[in-house]
């Protein structure tokens, strides 16, 4: 691979008479770890959707694993990346089990039914759950897992096919403190791993952002504030634009920290 994992140039998208993204022109390189960040309906989990594959910009170019969407089978480029999103996970069937939601994933499908799996399916599904903590679910349905348990399973669902690119869309949203602490610390120890894929993470709190991510990308109102790597655009100023009120932001051992101004 010639080191970039997703490109876009000039991208647009509108619905009806709205418009979600525009002009977003936006590299990530292979290894990098990127946190997309930015206040409700920036737009961030629509870049993710055409980051994934499974939304089509209305204007510019996006390629993706160097296949250029609208040029290429979605189908085969979907199972090189992994999407963590509560949108799919509100598409899981109640009563799938643990294990089988993060196997379904060598075939990108929901629902177990009749497939065969062989045994390196398994155990790489087992060693994953044990990855992410979650080790002692396995046999449990989806339904009944607390909040952190689902982001838990859901990271390493995205992680079966060993993807080429992971996207995680606010995986620690609605997480408690102690279930974002640890989330956060398993993603920056997954940063640090260099053997892990190149990964963005939608966020809207600069608090979840891991130890280890470095690149950030700003969007307001559908488009780029600033972008570039993380200590460069985690300014008080990039980020009074983006949230459009005056912040002040600082930095301690790794991780970043952001209030009003009072
Ligand atoms: N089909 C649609 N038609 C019109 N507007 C839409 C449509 N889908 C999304 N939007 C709007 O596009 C904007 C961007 O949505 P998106 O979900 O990408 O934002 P977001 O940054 O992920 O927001 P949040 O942080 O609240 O999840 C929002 O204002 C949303 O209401």
């Amino acid at each position: 691979m010639a080191g970039e994992v997703l490109q876009l140039r000039g991208v647009g998208v509108r619905r009806g008479g709205a418009t979600l993204l525009r002009d977003v022109t936006w590299t990530v390189s292979e290894g990098e770890r990127w946190v997309v960040l930015g206040p409700n309906g920036a737009g961030k989990t629509t870049l993710l959707q055409i980051a994934a594959a499974m939304l089509h910009p209305t204007e510019g170019k996006a390629v993706i694993l160097e296949e250029e969407l609208g040029r290429t089978d979605v189908f085969e480029l979907r199972p090189r990346i992994g999407l963590a999103s509560s949108s799919i996970a509100q598409q899981v069937p109640a009563g799938e089990r643990v294990v089988d939601l993060v196997l379904t994933a060598s075939y990108a499908i929901l629902g177990r039914w009749q497939e065969e799996y062989d045994s390196t399916d398994v155990s790489r599904a087992v060693s994953l759950l044990e990855a992410l903590g979650c080790a002692d679910l396995m046999r449990r349905t989806f339904g009944t897992l607390s909040e952190g348990e689902r982001k838990r399973v859901q990271i390493a669902r995205a992680l079966m096919p060993d993807p080429e690119l992971l996207l995680l869309d606010e995986p620690a949203a609605g997480l408690d403190l102690g279930g974002r602490e640890e989330l956060v610390a398993r993603l920056a120890a997954f940063a640090d791993d260099p053997a892990a894929p190149t990964m963005a993470m939608v966020t809207h709190h600069v608090e979840e952002v891991p130890e280890g991510f470095t690149h950030a990308l700003l969007l307001r109102g559908g488009e780029i504030v600033a972008q570039g790597k993380v200590d460069e655009v985690f300014t008080a100023e990039h980020l009074s634009d983006t949230f459009g009120l005056p912040l002040t932001v600082e930095r301690q051992n790794g991780r970043w920290y952001a209030r009003a101004v009072r």
